[in-house]
């Protein structure tokens, strides 16, 4: 029909960078994935609302990371090693891969796209593994954003290579003292506020009133945050990833970040499937896949109504 939108539209984002859009077939919810960083920087919905958070500050220029969306980490989570703050794949320029191998949940849906990241020479000299990073970003038929990295080791040198990783996603949030976490009571966690010591997590659903910088150990599959003044809940579902990281940086912190508006703390929060406390290793030829799938709901869906099949119909 004309005037209607194509499901994958390549096009230029701010500051003349690259990005694709996606749309659902209904053409009312869409993505936007930036080749710098491989990062999604828009989920929205069938109302038009924006479901991410990307600071008004953002610096859409290499080297900064664009500060929303969905950063990429790896192949370092953190300072926790080498490699500079969450590793490089978040300030590269992806491709976009022309002949992805074969994906097995291969459906009729035609809004995704599939990026890939190789080393270049100087990546070579700072971490000096030859790799191939699939991603592949989905937007559902339901308007769920899915995304599936699949990462094998290429070296021909016989090595194996280790690394962490987390994909850090920036929920936009209505007010951050309104929210709460489920899914990760009573769970380990390293407090990376206080030398990244263990602690267990203590009583009811997470809340926040204060900066909050942890990663929870051996997190279920199912992770909801809900947003009572929006009346919206995200079920973030993950697959390969056992860790969750939660991070709020408060006042202060925000004041101190330069891509970052002081008051914007209140309207997000990230809460990042991740693979930290056991690093993942590779043998050459070997593959790692992990995945993350987040989607809405009402929030009739409430605390303790953690139910798979209310959320898949509703
Ligand atoms: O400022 P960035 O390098 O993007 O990092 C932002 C934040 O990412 C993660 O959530 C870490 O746990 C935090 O310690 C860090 O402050």
């Amino acid at each position: 029909m004309s005037g209607e939108k194509p499901p994958v539209e390549f096009c230029k984002g701010v500051n003349g960078l690259d990005k694709v859009v996606l749309r659902e077939a209904k053409g009312s919810s869409a993505e936007q994935v930036y080749l710098y960083g491989g990062q999604v920087t828009s989920w929205k919905n069938d109302q038009g609302e924006e479901l991410l958070f990307v600071s008004s500050k953002a610096i859409f220029k290499p080297p900064k990371a664009i500060r929303g969306g969905i950063p990429i980490c790896f192949p370092q989570f953190s300072n926790n090693g080498p490699l500079e703050q969450h590793g490089f794949a978040r300030n590269r320029f992806w491709s976009i891969d022309t002949d992805p191998p074969p994906f097995p949940t291969n459906t009729s849906n035609k809004a995704f796209v599939d990026l890939i990241l190789k080393p270049s020479e100087e990546d070579l000299k700072i971490w000096p593994h030859s790799y191939e990073f699939r991603l592949r970003v989905t937007l559902g038929p339901g308007g769920d954003l899915m995304l599936t990295s699949r990462i094998r080791n290429t070296n021909n040198d016989g090595k194996p290579f280790s690394f962490t990783f987390a994909y850090h996603t920036y929920f936009s949030v209505s007010d951050i003292s309104e929210v709460r976490v489920e899914g990760l009571e009573t769970l380990d966690y390293l407090d990376n506020l206080q030398e990244k010591q263990r602690f267990t997590e203590q009583g009811d659903a997470i809340t926040f009133e204060s900066e909050v910088d942890k990663i929870y150990l051996g997190t279920p599959t199912k992770i909801a945050i809900l947003d009572h003044e929006k009346k919206r809940t995200f079920v973030l579902r993950k697959d390969g990833l056992p860790d969750a990281v939660v991070w709020n940086p408060w006042d202060k912190k925000a004041k101190a970040m330069a891509d970052f508006g002081d008051d914007e703390y209140k309207h997000m929060l990230c809460v990042e499937a991740a693979a930290i406390e056991k690093p993942i290793t590779l043998k050459p030829g070997e593959e790692w896949k992990g995945r993350l799938e987040l989607s809405t709901v009402p929030s009739s869906y409430c605390s303790g109504q953690l139910d798979p099949q209310r959320v898949l119909q509703g």
